[in-house]
């Protein structure tokens, strides 16, 4: 693999993602890093786990990132397999991630400066259904996501602002709503939308989720909501006991600087990107 061969996957990654502004790349790129963490997340849950360009096809929770699948399958046989699976997930991911930081804001990393290559693939896919469940609390964070994936307390809030991009479909979880009102663009207005908008608590038919009182359509799950508040016995986050496990203090500072932010993104996506693998080599360190 050479520096130009990333070159070129990017490209190509780019192109299946469509210009930064356009419905086809908001549709591309909350899935795209979603694929991401679905392919991430099986590190400490599955034998042999972690980034591994495989993720299982017959989980309900997969079904929204089976098309990018395919997308990054073909870009592998275009490449003639130059760049394994797993090494175009996490290129994938960093592209969209880069891509969508708004103009002239602060950016306080550089995640396709900084990639690594060498994940191999894995042939066979895990099978267990082991991704977290969105009605679960601050429990199922510190489970599935810091104790699992092996992060820090603030890396844990940093990375749920991933779910600045993208949203919910009725079809593959059975929510449906943007979790900002921007989600096509990678800022911090997942942490500041937690302090602006009242949440009114809501039983739906895939179970409880959050939803803003202002007509924007804006969701959030449990487990968002359980990082600012108690969610236990709470119908609306005003006036709600705070997050007693001490999240709620990342929001307040990531949502006031989003270079901090981005700082912990990013230390959160090099470890979760690098669980289990050795012998990474940075891009910087390739052939031209
Ligand atoms: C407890 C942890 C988490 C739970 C329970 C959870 C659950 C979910 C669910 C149910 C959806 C909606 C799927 C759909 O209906 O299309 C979703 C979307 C998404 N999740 Fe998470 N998630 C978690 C953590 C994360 C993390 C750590 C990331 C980091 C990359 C992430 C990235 C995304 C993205 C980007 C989307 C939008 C997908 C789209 O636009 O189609 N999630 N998540």
């Amino acid at each position: 693999l050479t520096q130009r061969d990333v070159e070129t996957a990017k490209g190509l990654i780019r192109k299946v993602a469509g210009p930064v502004d356009s419905n086809q790349f908001l549709q591309f790129a909350g899935r795209m890093l979603q694929l991401w963490f679905h392919d991430c997340d099986t590190f400490g849950a599955t034998f042999n786990g972690g980034p591994n360009g495989c993720v299982n096809s017959q989980s309900g929770a997969n079904a929204g990132v089976l098309g990018i699948i395919s997308s990054l399958n073909q870009i592998h046989s275009q490449m003639r397999g130059v760049i394994s699976k797993a090494d175009l997930i996490v290129l994938g991911a960093s592209c969209v991630i880069m891509d969508s930081i708004p103009k002239g804001s602060p950016v306080g990393m550089d995640l396709l400066g900084n990639f690594m290559t060498g994940r191999p693939d894995k042939t066979v896919c895990d099978l267990q259904n082991v991704l977290p469940n969105p009605t679960g609390g601050v429990s199922t964070v510190q489970q599935a996501v810091s104790v699992r994936l092996g992060l820090t307390k603030a890396e844990t809030v940093a990375l749920m602002g991933a779910h600045t991009l993208g949203g919910a479909h009725t079809s593959i979880s059975g929510f449906t709503g943007p979790f900002d009102d921007t989600p096509a663009v990678f800022d911090n207005t997942y942490y500041t939308s937690f302090l602006t908008k009242q949440w009114i608590r809501q039983q739906g038919q895939a179970g409880v989720f959050w939803s803003a009182n202002d007509n924007s359509g804006t969701i959030r799950f449990n487990v968002d909501m359980a990082l600012a508040i108690d969610t236990t016995n709470c119908r609306t986050n005003n006036g709600c006991p705070v997050q007693p496990q001490g999240t709620m203090d990342w929001i307040k500072l990531f949502a006031s600087d989003a270079a901090q932010w981005h700082q912990n993104f990013a230390s959160a996506f090099q470890k979760i990107s690098s669980n289990g693998i050795r012998g990474l080599v940075p891009v910087k360190q390739l052939r031209a």
